[in-house]
């Protein structure tokens, strides 16, 4: 302002400015603070900053979340002053580098407990402040609570790698867990070992008790097994009621890693030995334990798995309830196994099958018939008994094809022998394995071969075993007489060996015992087996059933069999099974007779 002499204003001198933009800027500024407000407000994450030692200097927004504490507390206090419960000191290490070097960071995530102890987790990100002259100024960042995605990732993580009943590890963190050790051990050569458990009659309980029943004894078991192993351990449930213990770090020398191992197991098997106490009832439970050792020179985990089942099943055979440990020699027998079952497939159509036939015989040693017996002429190994094959022919069906080609062929000597007098009344027993006469179509298959091969029905005897008796009853009965109205004979094999009752006996359509040749073999040493004998004689009269009796290997035997009522022979004693040309030129030169082998 401008004034006289005396002071009175003259005039006003001003300048002025438009500001228009500093008050934009200023509203610009107070609207992105708004916005950041409402953003941390609203949000579930925090603003944080650090001064350039690391220290915390600001929170806005939730961020007790962090801290686990009121905000206020932790001012002048740096992270790892707070500490994390998942944090080394490797690790922190490695985050004040970052810090330090003024970098960037993503997702630090750091595991607290709360004022009331709970767990809860926070991932933190953050980035260097810097004035303009480029000095460093300190970090700014966010942080947010990832609590609940922790625990979906826990769940996620149980559900993927643990079994939901016992909560063990299941097969597929059991497989992670594997490779890890054997990794280790190349690294390290060390050794370990794993102990495959498996329950024996297991599903016996689950049948007869029910799988809730079943279910509270598999949690029992899986608790008794990791009260055995220790910390740095793995026990896992593969499924059913196998289970797996794995061990590390085993001794070097071979005799005290079997005996640590031996001890684990033993212990295993004692704990699993007690009863169990299954719904007010007292269940006996057994295992089997196989166990394989493992090295850096273990292929695969594959393969230490398949070892150590290996062990088990042998452990099962040797009479369950026992410790088996993987030899070499299993191994082989697999192999050997696998490549007997490739060269049976091709037997048929490499024409390697033959049949055998021995003679049955009646008390005037007259041939009235005989039993067809498997041969397989293999290229390589000479001639398979069926002992050797059959089993395996069973377990992998390929006794049904094979079992057709006995059936037809011998249907097809049974036509030849029809066309001549003397050999038209000759009958053949033809053995059929219980998974053959247990297919749906069994009887179809027989009539179809009937009627192709044209063969009489009333020559043909079919052999059953005991073993097939055990299953279905009603089923073998309505297949029986189906066939017999035919006029197809049935014969039970191997009898007095087996399970069969005497009420089964009378209700199956019958036509002849076969006495098992183990009875007929001691006969006149054994007076056991000379009563059996006569008691199955006297039973197959009573039940108007025929009788041969096998193995008739003496004229002892014979002797023997024929004063206690027997009528009909089959054994060495007459012939061995030989092909049917050998066999009709033995009785052809002896018109109808069979002659006694020498001895
Ligand atoms: N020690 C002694 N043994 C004698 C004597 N007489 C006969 N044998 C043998 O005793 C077995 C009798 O046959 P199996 O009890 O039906 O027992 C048969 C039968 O269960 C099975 N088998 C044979 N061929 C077939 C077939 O075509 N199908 C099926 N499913 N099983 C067959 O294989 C078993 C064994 O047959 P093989 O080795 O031929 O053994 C035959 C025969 O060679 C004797 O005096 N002393």
């Amino acid at each position: 302002m401008a004034r006289d002499e005396h002071g009175v204003p003259l005039r006003i001198v001003g300048a002025h400015m438009d500001i228009t933009p500093h008050r934009r800027a200023e509203e610009a500024l107070r609207q992105s603070e708004a916005r950041f407000r409402a953003l941390t407000e609203l949000s579930s994450d925090w603003y944080w900053e650090l001064d350039e030692h690391h220290r915390f200097m600001h929170f806005e927004g939730y961020s007790d979340t962090e801290i686990g504490l009121p905000k206020e507390d932790n001012i002048g206090l740096t992270r790892w002053d707070l500490g994390a419960l998942n944090m080394t000191d490797a690790q922190w290490a490695r985050h004040r580098a970052t810090l330090d070097a003024h970098e960037v960071f993503h997702d630090l995530e750091l595991q607290r407990l709360d004022t009331h102890g709970n767990i809860y987790w926070v991932s933190i990100s953050g980035a260097p402040i810097f004035d303009k002259e480029g000095r460093f100024g300190g970090y700014r960042g966010i942080g947010r609570s990832i609590t609940e995605r922790k625990r979906v990732e826990d769940e996620i993580e149980r559900l993927a790698f643990y079994d939901a009943l016992t909560g063990l590890p299941n097969r597929r963190l059991l497989l992670d867990r594997l490779t890890g050790a054997l990794d280790r051990c190349r690294e390290r050569t060390q050794r370990g070992a794993l102990l495959f458990i498996d329950l024996d009659n297991f599903k016996d309980l689950n049948d007869t008790m029910g799988h809730d029943v079943g279910d509270s004894l598999l949690e029992r078991v899986a608790n008794r097994i990791v009260s055995c192993a220790r910390p740095g351990d793995t026990v896992a449930r593969l499924g059913g009621d196998e289970f797996v213990v794995m061990l590390e770090g085993l001794p070097h020398a071979d005799d005290e890693a079997t005996q640590a191992v031996s001890a684990v197991a033993r212990h295993v098997l004692e704990a699993l030995n007690h009863p169990y106490l299954l719904e007010g009832y007292q269940h006996h439970s057994t295992p089997s334990v196989g166990i394989a050792f493992f090295d850096g020179d273990i292929e695969s985990v594959d393969d230490l798995l398949k070892r150590a089942d290996l062990a088990m099943y042998q452990a099962k055979a040797a009479g369950r309830n026992t410790i088996c440990f993987f030899q070499p020699e299993m191994q082989e027998a697999v192999t050997a196994r696998s490549a007997l079952e490739a060269d049976l497939r091709s037997a048929i159509g490499n024409h390697e099958l033959l049949l055998f036939f021995q003679p049955v015989v009646n008390e005037q040693s007259r041939l009235t018939g005989a039993e067809v017996l498997l041969r397989w002429q293999h290229p390589v190994r000479g001639m398979v008994m069926p002992g050797e094959f059959i089993p395996l022919a069973e377990q992998t069906g390929l006794i049904l094809p094979v079992g057709n080609w006995v059936l037809e062929t011998a249907c097809e000597q049974l036509v030849r022998w029809g066309a001549q007098p003397a050999t038209r009344e000759l009958t053949l027993a033809v053995n059929v394995s219980a998974r053959q006469f247990r297919q749906v179509d069994f009887v179809a298959t027989v009539l179809g071969v009937l009627e192709r091969t044209g063969a009489r029905p009333d020559r043909l005897k079919i052999e059953l075993t005991e073993s097939l008796l055990l299953s279905d009853v009603e089923d073998i009965i309505g297949k029986m007489t189906a066939l017999k109205a035919h006029g197809v004979g049935f014969s039970l094999d191997d009898f007095g060996t087996g399970y069969s009752s005497l009420s089964y006996l009378k209700r199956l359509p019958l036509d002849q015992l076969k006495i098992d040749q183990s009875f007929v073999r001691d006969v006149l040493t054994d007076p056991n087996d000379a009563a059996i004998v006569r008691t199955i004689l006297a039973l197959a009269e009573s039940l108007d059933l025929a009788v041969v009796a096998e193995g008739v290997e003496t004229a002892g035997q014979l002797d023997f069999l024929r004063r206690s009522g027997c009528r009909a022979f089959q054994g060495y004693y007459f012939s061995r099974p030989a092909p049917v040309e050998a066999m009709m030129a033995g009785i052809g030169a002896a018109g109808g007779v069979v002659p006694a082998m020498a001895g």
